[in-house]
């Protein structure tokens, strides 16, 4: 779960009748699916009750194969759709939540079923209810990007792939807030490449479960209120977020900003603090009479004018995206979105270790 994340507050949706007819022009063939790159299955601990059974079929087509990722709110696992023959991913809630229905993957699949045809969002195979789970049935991505930075040989990024990833977090978020929404739990666990070899440089974002609408159809902002709930992690929040104003795309620009912070550096300088108290000074440390160079220093310092741009710009205005992505383009020039990433040129010696080893058996 997110640390300090809440319920979402925008009125709900009514979920999608049961299930939600398949739409055929969004599935993508899954047959070819490399296991090596599928997320890593996590242990279930057969004592703790809730869980989808392994190896039975879901609403009588996906058959569950494992659980990929466990939220404060839901889980998802992997499975197999039985008809297609493909792997998705399959996203539930217990529709009661403390006695009360929950209304986050609502709100959620609501979001993702607007969001459709955007390339950086996951495509939605179909949602509903069953009798306990509110569910989506969505394409199954590779491991997210705070597990790839874990799994790095000195935990870590590349200036490089930071990036590429950064360019195109901000392409996804200017997709969602041209929608009228914030997404408001920005950060690299919520943030996973495709695993198929034409989509496996592509960034999708996740978790749309506390997105809240921060401007109507006619493009005219909502009224902020005066003091808003905490909504986000800790660690990623903005220092308006820390003050409860009502969050705005800029604020999930400043949570890019530490993303990209952390992938570089390893850590952000909070990292160890518990308090949010604790954590909001440093933050104001870090930037709010200007930018401290003594945070940047040594190969930190690439991240010094993409700090400036975001920490002054206007929360009441819609962000310059192309700016920001001119700025981040820096980092990994001359290389283009298109090229390996270090994760995948480290696996490619050993691919071709490996195919050597069979084509000589
Ligand atoms: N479609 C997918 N394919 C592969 N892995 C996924 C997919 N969706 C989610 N995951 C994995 O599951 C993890 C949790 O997903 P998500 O954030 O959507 O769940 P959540 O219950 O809303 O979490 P939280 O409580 O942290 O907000 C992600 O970090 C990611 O690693």
């Amino acid at each position: 779960m997110s640390k300090d994340t809440k319920q979402e507050d925008n009125a709900p949706t009514p979920v999608t009748t049961t299930p939600m007819a398949l739409n055929p022009k969004t599935v993508e063939k899954t047959m070819f699916v490399n296991k090596e790159v599928l997320p890593k299955m996590k242990k279930i601990d057969p004592e703790e009750p809730g869980h989808l059974p392994l190896n039975e079929k879901f609403m009588k087509r996906w058959l569950i194969e494992g659980l990929i990722g466990k939220g404060g709110y839901g889980e998802i696992y992997l499975a197999l759709d039985v008809v297609r023959g493909e792997e998705v991913a399959i996203k539930v809630e217990p529709k009661k939540r403390r006695g009360k229905l929950a209304k986050r993957m609502i709100l959620e699949q609501h979001v993702l079923a607007k969001m459709q045809g955007k390339p950086h969002v996951p495509m939605i195979y179909g949602s509903g209810h069953a009798e306990k789970y509110n569910f989506i049935i969505m394409q199954i991505l590779s491991i997210n990007v705070g597990d790839i930075k874990k799994s790095s040989p000195n935990k870590k990024l590349s200036q490089c792939s930071v990036g590429r990833i950064i360019h195109q977090v901000i392409a996804a978020l200017q997709d969602l807030h041209e929608t009228g929404y914030v997404h408001r739990d920005v950060k690299p666990a919520n943030m996973c490449f495709g695993i198929f070899p034409h989509s496996r440089h592509t960034l999708i974002l996740l978790d749309f479960g506390l997105v809240r609408r921060y401007k109507m159809e006619s493009g005219e902002w909502r009224e902020p209120r005066l003091r808003a709930g905490f909504r986000g992690t800790t660690r990623y929040v903005s220092i308006r977020v820390h003050r409860r104003c009502e969050q705005s795309p800029y604020d999930d620009l400043v949570s890019v900003m530490y993303t990209a912070y952390e992938l570089l550096a390893g850590e952000l300088p909070w990292k160890h603090l518990e308090k949010s108290e604790e954590v909001v000074q440093l933050k104001e440390v870090m930037t709010e009479n200007g930018i401290n160079p003594e945070l940047f220093q040594g190969d930190k310092s690439v991240l010094i004018d993409f700090f400036k741009q975001v920490s002054e710009m206007d929360p009441m205005k819609e962000p310059c995206y192309e700016k920001l992505i001119e700025c981040i383009k820096v980092l990994y020039a001359p290389k283009v979105l298109t090229d390996p990433y270090e994760w995948e040129e480290s696996s490619k010696g050993q691919d071709e270790v490996s195919e050597e080893n069979t084509n000589s058996k």
